[in-house]
């Protein structure tokens, strides 16, 4: 064995087989001999994927050394496993494990040697690894078991990989959110949030907002580009859709996306800001929803006791009340030429066409280049194009930034759609016979093209906004004016909770700022109230409502018109894409710096 110069190379044992380990650049590998000292199999681990090396045989949970001899090191490090879709995590990325192997060396000084050249490459081909992460957790969020899944699963893996954590259970909702904007978060690497979608949004707001902040950029006006962001997000998945972390990790389990969060991995993902006239409403990266989207949202939120099956029992309802909506969508389309939403390819770890979006849309960038260069050319790109505009009844209008695959549906609202190349596809569904509409949904269930029904169309878009015909303004105007109500409410703690203003049809300003935003769902006073609604819901209201609501990754929008845009690759998240079954990608580079000039490696 050699020090200080790669390869490094020597025999060790694992348990009774004799194996010749070696570290290269990029790989720590370790080969079967035998007794002729022809080699056997081979286990490659890039050094990206090694989660920690330790002195002694180490085993964790409970973390405690276990016959410690001198000549022992332990590597801990990611294992992949493939998952089988439809639950438990399962879906269409493999599922990652903490792998550890135990491995003893012919002399203690070998041993030494071992850990301190593991630790050295280590910390040179991983600079961007988290040291200490704020963490917040949603203790209502699905099924509630936010707490006991970060402290079971990603508190003791953190421990492990020497990553401090400073955590917040949240008494409120909104509380992540101003906790971010308002609080020091100076020696924090990356916000995570163990909870679902809601939880998530939260962050992204928290992370956009501060950093406009600080760059003195106005969020509200709709061409004004906005910062990208530095610090990273991570999802713990303990949600009921978990489809933001279903759509960048191709699965929705802990353990995968802790150790995704460990070894630093980053991930950029385009955001829609949402808004209304000159002000910002939300940012969405999943689903910005009008119709049969957002009555199901509407819906579910009177039935949170049920947990994530509030979904589908009122997807059900919604769809047995068979509404459609008038409306004017125009939409800015983004160059056919890169790419299209039925091109059939998927937007996989490493994807090509991210990659070269990220040199399309800050061409100018370097990392001693200025971030103000990055928006300029983002600006002047998006500025171009025709307006295009549909004017019809609606089932549905989506709007999807990504795949917006869940585990309901593996696939996604739009299967080709790309997480960080600066556009959404905007699915158009219109009014159709009930058996038309349910073929639709059904699609989504399978590997079936839901884009191939005579009723459905879809663009891929850089913008878009969406107006009622003259006829619907009326009502829209007297939603907005109980919308404003609502908000300026919301700002003022002092004046009556929103939950007691009188809804004018099926009982959605409830959601606008009910007590969802500022209780505990579980409060009696919150189910009493809420009863009185389910009276007045729209569902069993004779005459059907003209216009829906939006529903913006989980959250009820107060406005019914709005203008949505793209922001290209505007914040990172602690994760990597999805990686396809069976091979691993290895960065030239290292890991994710590479912009995508990877190859993949079966
Ligand atoms: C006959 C079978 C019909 C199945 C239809 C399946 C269609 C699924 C598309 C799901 C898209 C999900 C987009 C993500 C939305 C989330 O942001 C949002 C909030 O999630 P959470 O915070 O975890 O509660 N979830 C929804 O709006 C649920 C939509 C479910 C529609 C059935
Ligand atoms: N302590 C809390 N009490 C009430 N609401 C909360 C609390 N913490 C977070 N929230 C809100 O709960 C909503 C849903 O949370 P989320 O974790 O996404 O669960 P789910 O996926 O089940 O909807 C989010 O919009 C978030 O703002
Ligand atoms: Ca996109």
């Amino acid at each position: 064995m050699e020090i200080d110069s790669v390869p490094v190379e020597s025999s060790v044992w694992v348990g009774r087989k004799r194996y010749r380990a070696l570290l290269s650049r990029w790989y720590f590998s370790w080969t079967e001999l035998d007794k002729k000292n022809r080699e056997k199999k081979t286990v490659s681990v890039p050094i990206g994927e090694v989660v920690t090396v330790a002195e002694g045989r180490l085993e964790i949970q409970p973390q405690k050394r276990v016959e410690d001899t001198d000549r022992d090191f332990t590597l801990f490090y990611v294992k992949r496993s493939s998952s089988s879709s439809g639950g438990g995590g399962g879906g269409k990325g493999p599922l990652w494990s903490l792998g550890r192997t135990q491995f003893c060396c012919p002399s203690r000084n070998l041993r030494d040697q071992w850990v301190a050249q593991l630790k050295t490459a280590l910390k040179t081909h991983c600079p961007s690894r988290p040291h200490r992460l704020l963490v917040f957790i949603n203790p209502y969020g699905g099924k509630k078991r936010a707490k006991e899944i970060y402290h079971s699963i990603a508190a003791p893996l953190f421990e492990l990989a020497g990553i401090s954590s400073h955590v917040v259970v949240t008494e409120r909702a909104n509380q992540a959110r101003d906790h971010i904007l308002k609080k020091d978060l100076t020696g924090f690497d990356g916000v995570i949030c163990v909870g679902g979608d809601g939880m998530f949004s939260e962050l992204l707001h928290g992370v956009i907002g501060r950093t406009q902040q600080e760059a003195g950029i106005s969020e509200h006006d709709p061409t004004v580009m906005l910062q990208p962001c530095d610090l990273h997000i991570g999802i713990i998945p303990a949600g009921s859709t978990d489809c933001v972390c279903f759509a960048t990790v191709g699965v929705n389990d802990p353990v995968t996306s802790t150790l995704h969060i460990i070894i630093g991995d980053s991930q950029p993902l385009d955001v829609c800001s949402v808004h209304h006239q000159s002000t910002l409403v939300r940012y969405s990266v999943s689903l910005v929803g009008y119709g049969f989207y957002g009555d199901v949202l509407a819906e579910s939120e009177r039935h949170r006791w049920m947990g994530p099956l509030r979904y589908d029992y009122s997807g059900c309802l919604v769809y047995l009340c068979n509404r459609s909506y008038q409306g004017i969508v125009q939409y800015l389309p983004a160059d056919p030429q890169i790419s299209s939403p039925r091109d059939n390819t998927r937007c996989l770890s490493g994807c090509r066409v991210c990659s070269e979006s990220t040199e399309r849309l800050f061409p100018h960038f370097d990392s001693s280049s200025s971030i103000y260069s990055r928006q300029i050319s983002q600006y002047s790109n998006e500025s171009n194009g025709e307006w295009m505009s549909v004017e019809g009844r609606f089932k549905c209008v989506s709007l999807t930034c990504m795949s917006s695959s869940c585990p309901r549906s593996p696939d996604g609202l739009s299967p080709s759609a790309h997480l960080a190349d600066g556009t959404a596809d905007l699915i158009l569904v219109r009014d159709t016979h009930p058996l038309g509409f349910l073929t639709y949904l059904h699609r989504h269930t399978t590997t079936q093209d839901q884009f191939d029904l005579p009723f459905v169309e879809v663009h891929r878009v850089k913008a878009v906004r969406f107006t009622l015909p003259l006829e619907d303004e009326e009502v829209c105007e007297y939603e907005e004016s109980e919308a404003q109500r609502t908000e300026e409410v919301l700002g003022d703690p002092e004046k009556p909770p929103v939950d007691e203003i009188e809804s004018c049809r099926d009982g959605s300003q409830h959601d606008l700022a009910g007590k969802r935003q500022d209780e505990p769902w579980n409060k009696k006073k919150g189910r009493k109230r809420k009863k009185k609604q389910d009276f007045l819901c729209g569902l069993c209201c004779r005459k059907p409502p003209t216009v829906s609501v939006w529903n913006c990754d989980g959250e009820i929008l107060p406005y019914t018109e709005i203008s949505c845009r793209v922001r290209g690759q505007l914040v990172r998240l602690f994760a990597r894409g999805i990686e396809e079954k069976g091979g691993t990608w290895k960065c030239h580079k290292g890991s994710r710096n590479c912009k995508g000039r990877c190859v993949l490696h079966p």
